[in-house]
């Protein structure tokens, strides 16, 4: 498990460690100065080769401090080194102005202002420059800043190096390691070495483009004690993984109906390809067995498209709710391409909350439990009322919203995560996730290249399309309704709403990275089938 942590829950380890007395504080800022500046050889090995320059750039902090151990280290390696420190020497935390201390004995500080009254450019041109390191703000920043980084940008302007790289120390400063929001402006890297794990700002909003690539240094933090963690694990937000090949490997002593029945709603003539991307995806993932479910006039249009995905007729609210009474048909999809009328009569039947309320029937005294995914118009059919559709859901649906959609079902958490943060920690994608999910009483999925999933209990975790795992492809027609049918197939199989969720959205990711350029939605589940043998290939050797 990746864990991705806040600055709090980071501050609550190191303190931890400390207080348990295996551990100084001046030990952690010497080993994370050493792991920035291993990781800076690891990545360009060229500045091995000779004394290069740097310009190292301390704030008045901790992250400060393991700047300033940085130049130390540097200049050992026979670096020249200059070093700026935007803050007041003797406010420096303790064991960064130790490291203060020491770096004097080596060499000289140009002293500068935080919050500048006018601009301070006059000996920052460093000819030669090859390397700027930003030890400005990490976790701690609290908020906007502007003088530093004007600092920043005149001396990678005037550094006469074309090439000049940037490592942030941490975090790139001006990023909230929580939100991966920028307070104002920011310190663009092209590293960022970060300690002990990933903060969620690595991988949320602006982190990625921000962060350039991340390495992660150990620096000899132990995990808290089972009985009294640093962090409680329930509050940890993981990173989406690899699954286990065993969760999606059919037993060969199986039949179809033991990997359920998933039905996917369809829209009016003309709409259908969205519930038939959604199905084709859903039986690809396994579903035993997939069927369409439309109305008469429906019928050709699909008919003339599916073959082993099945066609089911229900005329209205009332059919359906027949229909669904058959148990096998354990997984519903409603969303893509259904249409908002027909999402506000079909929604509430699906979800087992008795025929549409404007007929006025009582509600289903024990309404099955089936899996429900609802997404597009079966989403945007509750703008007016989000409080209704909140009042139908229970713990096996699934809503998998992207940005608009989210703003329409849940308007307050939309207008605070778009607000321009002007301080640290920032309200992120997390926070309203979670938020929503409590809410809802569901699990929500919500979408982009940070697809952030979040139960009501308040589990979250983040399946992020960057780095290593960019799948700009996906910004695609009808992907998310491959998603969706993902999803579906996935809970057909009997997999819990978060699971089949978490799951859902790194197959789609990886279907998309499998296929490359060029992608469009049709081609995401025609993949499955090779990520599926690769998975397998991954997977350690059993008997079966
Ligand atoms: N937590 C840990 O376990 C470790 C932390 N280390 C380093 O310590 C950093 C965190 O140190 P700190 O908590 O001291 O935080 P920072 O060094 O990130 O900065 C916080 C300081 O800057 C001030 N500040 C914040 N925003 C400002 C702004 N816009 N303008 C002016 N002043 C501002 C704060 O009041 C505080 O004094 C980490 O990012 C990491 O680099 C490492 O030494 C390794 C161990
Ligand atoms: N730049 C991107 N990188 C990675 N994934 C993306 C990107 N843009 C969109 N996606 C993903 O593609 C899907 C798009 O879904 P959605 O917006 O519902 O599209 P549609 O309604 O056309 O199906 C989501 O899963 C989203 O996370
Ligand atoms: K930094």
């Amino acid at each position: 498990m990746t864990k991705l942590l806040t600055a709090e829950q980071m501050r609550g380890i190191e303190t931890a460690a400390i207080e348990s007395g295996s551990v100084t504080g001046l030990e952690l800022m010497e080993r994370a100065g050493r792991g920035v500046v291993e990781a800076v050889f690891a990545e360009w090995p060229d500045l091995l080769q000779a004394s290069h320059i740097a310009v190292v750039l301390c704030g008045p902090g901790n992250n400060g401090g393991d700047g300033f151990v940085v130049a130390r280290l540097l200049k050992e390696w026979g670096w020249e080194v200059r070093v700026f420190l935007y803050g007041d020497p003797d406010s420096l935390p303790p064991d960064a102005r130790a490291n203060y201390k020491r770096w004097r004995e080596l060499g000289e500080v140009t002293v500068r202002d935080i919050d500048p009254a006018s601009l301070q450019d006059d000996d920052l041109a460093v000819p030669g420059c090859s390397l700027i390191v930003d030890g400005l703000f990490g976790t701690g920043l609290t908020r906007p800043f502007r003088g530093p980084f004007t600092a920043f940008a005149q001396a990678r302007d005037l550094s006469d190096k074309k090439d000049v790289r940037v490592v942030a120390i941490d975090t790139p400063s001006g990023l909230c390691a929580d939100s991966g929001r920028i307070l104002d402006t920011a310190i663009r890297a092209d590293m960022s070495v970060t300690f002990h794990a990933a903060k969620l700002g690595h991988y949320l909003d602006r982190g990625p483009s921000e962060c350039g690539k991340i390495v992660l240094c150990d620096i000899g933090l132990k995990p808290g004690s089972e009985s009294r963690p640093a962090v409680p694990p329930d509050e940890i937000v993981r990173l989406v993984e690899r699954p286990a090949h065993a969760a999606l490997a059919k037993r060969a002593d199986h039949h179809k109906y033991s990997h359920g029945h998933a039905l996917i709603l369809s829209g009016v003539p003309g709409t259908g390809g969205a519930a038939r991307l959604a199905a084709r995806a859903a039986l690809r993932i396994g579903a035993g067995l997939v069927s369409v479910v439309c109305e008469d006039a429906e019928v050709a249009e699909h008919a003339a498209q599916l073959t082993a995905i099945m066609i089911k007729r229900a005329n209205g609210a009332a059919a359906l709710a027949a229909l669904l009474e058959d148990e096998r048909l354990n997984a519903l999809c409603l969303g893509p391409g259904l249409g908002v009328d027909r999402a506000r009569d079909l929604v509430p039947v699906a979800l087992g909350a008795g025929d549409p309320p404007s007929r006025g029937r009582a509600r289903s005294a024990s309404p099955p439990r089936r899996s429900v995914v609802l997404d597009a118009d079966a989403l945007t059919a509750f703008a007016e009322a989000p409080a209704d559709l909140f009042a139908m859901l229970h713990e096996r649906c699934v809503l998998t919203p992207h940005a608009g959609e989210f703003g329409r079902l849940f308007p307050d958490l939309a207008e605070r995560l778009d607000a321009t943060p002007t301080k640290g920690p920032a309200y992120s994608k997390v926070d309203a996730t979670r938020e929503a999910a409590a809410r809802a009483g569901c699990t929500i999925l919500f979408k982009g290249p940070d697809t952030v999933i979040a139960e009501p209990s308040g589990q979250a975790s983040i399946n992020a399309a960057r780095y290593d795992r960019a799948a700009p492809w996906l910004a695609t027609a009808g992907s998310g309704d491959v998603l969706a049918g993902f999803i579906t197939g996935l809970l057909a199989r009997g997999m819990s709403p978060m699971e089949a969720a978490e799951t859902g959205a790194w197959l789609h990711v990886e279907c998309a990275r499998a296929f490359g350029p060029g992608l469009i939605a049709e081609d995401l589940p025609e993949r499955i089938p090779e990520v599926l043998r690769d998975l397998e290939h991954a997977a350690p050797r059993r008997a079966r």
